[in-house]
């Protein structure tokens, strides 16, 4: 049984996130349209697909940053997001601790009630501790290399004790034994407290052995599933419209055809896909 399958049942909870006919779209361009989709608490969901198939906007809209254009979006419960990674420069005097501060105590972060600072403390050192990212805690963080600076992110998402956690390409950049822990670290955390995921990947095989479904946005249609189903050559085939051949070897995905499929679509031609590394 799945954690996911387990914090249904134990809760009968209701979704961390629900889409019902959702759709989105800029302009007279529609992203995707009629999609239905519940996040549970503790379920880990990886959204998939070339670039320019509205990945960041289906979480923006879960933020309540852009508006749905039709259908509807329900949040419930504490979000925490991390943003596609930006590098910190160098000179930033913000050290790790800061910002994960930020993350527990938002704008109010470094005033507050006597004895708030020991509470506050306490926390972000959890945070830093669950990432292990303690010993780099007060190093500024424009000094730390990018997957130090990731997992800070993550401590910074995760401080608040969220109930779905946001992620956008979070294993950008990352080399494979980093982004195995980050994936390990995100899937710690969703089977001890139940917190509902969506990971937004370019690469599916660092999360495949973690994901319970996936969302593939490909060709302005998407499907929704475990892995096992999706991931098949008849399903993306039918998705970008043109004959892609996915082969499971070594226990990972490889999926053939798809930049050449996502370049030809003639919307973006700049367009590639990075699913198999
Ligand atoms: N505010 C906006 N106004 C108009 N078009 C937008 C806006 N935001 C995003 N878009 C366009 O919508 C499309 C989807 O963008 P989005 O960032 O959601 O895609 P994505 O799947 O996350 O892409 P990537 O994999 O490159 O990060 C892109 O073509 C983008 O240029």
């Amino acid at each position: 049984m799945s954690a996911a399958e387990g914090a249904t049942e134990e809760a009968g909870a209701e979704p961390a996130l629900r889409l019902r006919g959702a759709a989105l779209g800029y302009g007279d361009r529609t992203l995707w349209n009629g999609l239905d989709l519940d996040v549970r608490p503790g379920e880990f969901l990886a959204v998939l697909g070339p670039n320019g198939t509205g990945k960041t906007s289906l979480l923006r809209a879960a933020l309540g940053l852009t508006r749905l254009s039709a259908g509807t979006v329900e949040v419930n419960a504490p979000v925490g997001y991390v943003p596609q990674q930006k590098t910190l420069q160098a000179g930033v005097p913000v050290r790790a601790r800061d910002l994960v501060r930020f993350g527990v105590d938002g704008h109010r972060w470094g005033i507050g009630r006597p004895g708030r600072g020991r509470e506050l403390r306490r926390r972000v050192d959890a945070a830093l501790a669950e990432v292990g990212a303690a010993e780099y805690a007060d190093i500024p963080v424009g000094m730390l290399s990018g997957g130090e600076q990731q997992r800070v992110r993550i401590a910074q998402a995760l401080a608040s004790d969220p109930g779905l956690l946001l992620c956008d390409e979070p294993l950008l950049s990352l080399d494979l034994r980093r982004q195995q822990e980050v994936t390990a670290l995100v899937d710690a955390r969703r089977r001890r407290r139940g917190t509902a995921v969506v990971f937004v990947t370019h690469e599916i095989n660092p999360v495949l052995g973690v994901v319970d479904r996936v969302l593939y946005l490909a060709g302005g249609r998407f499907r929704v599933g475990p892995p096992d189903e999706v991931l098949t050559s008849p399903v993306l085939s039918e998705l970008y419209g043109a004959r892609i051949e996915v082969v499971r070897a070594g226990g990972r995905v490889i999926v053939a055809g798809a930049e050449a499929a996502a370049a030809e679509d003639a919307h973006h031609l700049d367009d590639t896909v990075e699913v198999a590394h």
